[in-house]
C-alpha cells in the first residue's frame, strides 16, 4: 500500500451500490480511531441525551456544518476490536439513491476522514489480523460471484477453509524443517533422522498440494465463467436458440435471413458456471453494408469465445456454407446444434466425424437445451476430475503452490542424492515462503496493492 496512507487515518466510503433512484438504504462507513468523533459531529441522535453504545443502532439526523438537515438516518458504532476492520467503525444508514449518501460522505471527509481506496476496509481487516489473505480475496470473489456455486465457493474461502489447509501444510513443513535443523545444530546429541518416516511425511505434503492444485481449474471457471458464442449461417435458428436457452425474449426472430446484425448478449448460469451467451449475425456474403459489419463481428467473436455453438438446419443438412464456417472454427472448442429436427431427422446428415458434440434441437420449442448444457459443462471441465473440496485456488494462489511443489520436489532430489542437510533446508524454506505468500504472512506490498485494488470501493 501507498506509504502515505497509514492505518492511522480514519477512512470513509459509501459501502453500498450507488444507483440513481434505487436502493432503499445506502450506507456510509467510517473506520479508524476518529470514526466515532467524526460521526458524532455529523449525526444528531433524535433523543438528545441518548448515549452512543457499541453495537446499538440509534435513530437521528445527519446535519451539515451549518446545521442544515441532510437526512433522517440510523447510525451504529462498532467499538474496536469487534468490527469488520477491528478498528472503531461507524456506519451511517441513510436513504438510498445517490444524493444523500454522497452528501453524507462529503461531510465525513470535511470532518477529517480520508476517502478509502478500493478494498481498504478489507485491507485493514487483513493488516489487523482478523482475516488472512485468502479470506480477503474471497470477500472480493463473493461480491463478484455470478452464480450460486461461485458464491458458495467464495463463502467457504471467507470462512477460512483454504487458510486452514495452508496452515496445516505449513505446520507439517515447519516440523520437517525443525527435525533437519536440529540435526544440523546438535547432530551428536540426537538419534539419527528416521529417514523413511520423514520422507513419507514430505510425500504426504506433496499429495495434499496436488489435491489443492486440482481445484484451481474449477475455481477459475466459476470465477470468470465462459463466453459462449452461437454462430452459423443465416436463418438456422441462432436467435431462437438464445431466447430458448436464456428463457428470455432477448433477440429478434423472424423468417428473414439476416435478421440479427449486432451481437445480442444474455447472461445465464449453466450447471454453476456463469455463462455469457452471445447470439451473432448469420455468416454469409452480403452486399448490405450493415449486415456485413455484423458478419465481421460474428467471425471475430468466433475466434475469441471460449466455446462455439455452431447451429445448422436439419432440413437443409450439412451445406457447403456450413462447411465453410466450420473450416474457420474447427480448431476451437465446438458444439454442433442440429436445429429444426421437427422438420427433418438428424440421422442421415453427413456431419464431419471429428465433430464430437452433436445435439439435436428444436430451438423454437426449447428442445435440446439440457443436452447442450451437458456438452458445455463437459467441454469446460475437459474430463478433469474435480476434487470434492469446498474451496478452490485462484491463479495467484495456484502459482504460489506450484512454486512450493517445485521446491519440495527439489528436497526429494537432495534426499535421493544424499546431499548435505543444508540443501534440504534451503528448499524447505522456499516452500514455506511460497505458502506464506498465499496466506499473506510473507507477501510484498506491491502484491497486496494488486490484490486489494481489484476490490470495489467501500469494501
Ligand atoms: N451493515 C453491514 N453489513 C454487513 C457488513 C458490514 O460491514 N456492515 N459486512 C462487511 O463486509 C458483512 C458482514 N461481515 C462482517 C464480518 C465481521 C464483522 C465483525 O464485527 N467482526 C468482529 C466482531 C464479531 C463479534 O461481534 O463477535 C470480529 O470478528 O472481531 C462484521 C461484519 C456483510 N454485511
Ligand atoms: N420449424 C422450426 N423453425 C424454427 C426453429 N428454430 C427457429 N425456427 C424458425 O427459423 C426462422 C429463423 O430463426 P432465427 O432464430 O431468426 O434464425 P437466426 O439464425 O437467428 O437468423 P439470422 O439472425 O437471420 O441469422 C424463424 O422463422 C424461426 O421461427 C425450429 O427448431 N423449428
Ligand atoms: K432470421
Ligand atoms: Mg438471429
Amino acid at each position: 500500500m501507498d506509504p502515505t496512507t497509514p492505518l492511522a487515518d480514519t477512512i470513509a466510503a459509501i459501502a453500498t451500490a450507488v444507483v440513481p433512484e434505487q436502493g432503499s438504504v445506502g450506507i456510509v462507513r467510517l473506520s479508524g480511531s476518529q470514526a466515532l468523533s467524526i460521526a458524532q459531529t455529523i449525526f444528531t441522535p433524535a433523543r438528545p441525551h441518548r448515549l452512543w453504545k457499541s453495537h446499538q443502532m440509534i435513530y437521528g439526523w445527519i446535519r451539515d456544518e451549518t446545521g442544515q438537515t441532510l437526512d433522517e438516518a440510523l447510525a451504529v458504532w462498532m467499538q474496536a476490536p469487534r468490527s469488520y476492520t477491528r478498528e472503531d467503525v461507524v456506519e451511517l444508514h441513510c436513504h438510498g439513491g445517490i444524493m444523500v449518501v454522497q452528501a453524507t460522505l462529503q461531510q465525513c471527509l470535511r470532518r477529517g476522514a480520508r476517502l478509502a481506496q478500493p478494498g481498504e476496509f478489507s485491507l485493514r481487516a487483513f493488516l489487523n489480523g482478523r482475516i488472512d489473505l485468502t479470506q480477503a480475496e474471497s470477500v472480493a470473489d463473493l461480491v463478484a460471484a455470478r452464480s450460486p456455486q461461485a458464491a458458495q465457493m467464495a463463502l467457504a474461502g471467507l470462512q477460512g477453509k483454504l487458510a486452514e489447509s495452508i496452515r496445516t501444510l505449513r505446520h507439517q513443513l515447519l516440523s520437517l524443517l525443525a527435525e533437519i535443523e536440529a540435526r544440523i545444530d546438535f547432530e551428536e546429541d540426537l538419534p539419527p533422522l528416521d529417514l523413511p518416516a520423514w520422507q513419507a511425511q514430505l510425500q504426504q505434503c506433496q499429495t495434499q498440494i496436488q489435491t489443492l492444485l486440482a481445484t484451481a481449474a474449477r475455481g477459475e471457471l466459476l470465477r470468470t465463467g465462459l463466453k459462449v458464442a452461437i454462430v452459423g449461417r443465416p436463418n438456422v435458428g441462432k436467435s431462437s436458440l438464445l431466447n430458448a436457452w436464456s428463457g428470455q425474449d432477448r433477440a429478434i426472430v423472424t423468417d428473414l435471413p439476416g435478421t440479427t446484425r449486432d451481437v445480442v448478449e444474455s447472461n445465464l448460469v449453466v450447471r454453476g458456471i456463469p455463462v455469457q451467451l452471445l447470439d451473432t449475425a448469420g455468416i454469409r456474403n452480403t452486399e448490405d453494408p450493415v449486415e456485413r459489419l455484423g458478419v465481421e463481428r460474428s467471425t471475430r467473436l468466433a475466434q475469441t469465445a471460449d466455446v462455439l455453438v455452431l447451429v445448422i438446419d436439419a432440413q437443409a443438412g450439412w451445406t457447403k456454407a456450413d462447411a465453410a464456417i466450420y473450416e474457420s472454427i474447427r480448431h476451437r472448442p465446438l458444439i454442433l446444434v442440429v436445429n429444426k429436427t421437427d422438420l427433418a431427422p438428424l440421422q442421415g446428415i453427413q456431419i464431419p466425424p471429428q465433430i464430437q458434440y452433436r445435439i439435436p434441437a428444436v430451438a423454437a420449442q426449447g428442445e435440446g437445451i439440457p443436452a447442450l448444457e451437458a456438452a458445455v459443462e463437459q467441454i469446460a471441465c475437459q474430463g478433469r476430475p474435480q476434487p470434492n473440496l469446498a474451496v478452490s485456488l485462484n491463479q495467484r494462489q495456484a502459482a504460489a503452490l506450484i512454486q512450493a511443489q517445485a521446491s519440495l520436489e527439489r528436497v526429494q532430489e537432495s534426499l535421493q542424492e544424499q546431499l548435505p542437510f543444508d540443501f534440504w533446508t534451503i528448499d524447505l524454506r522456499a516452500a514455506l515462503h511460497a505458502l506464506g505468500q498465499i496466506t499473506g504472512e510473507e507477501v510484498s506490498e506491491s502484491v497486496l496493492d494488486q490484490i486489494f485494488s481489484r476490490f470495489c470501493i467501500g469494501k
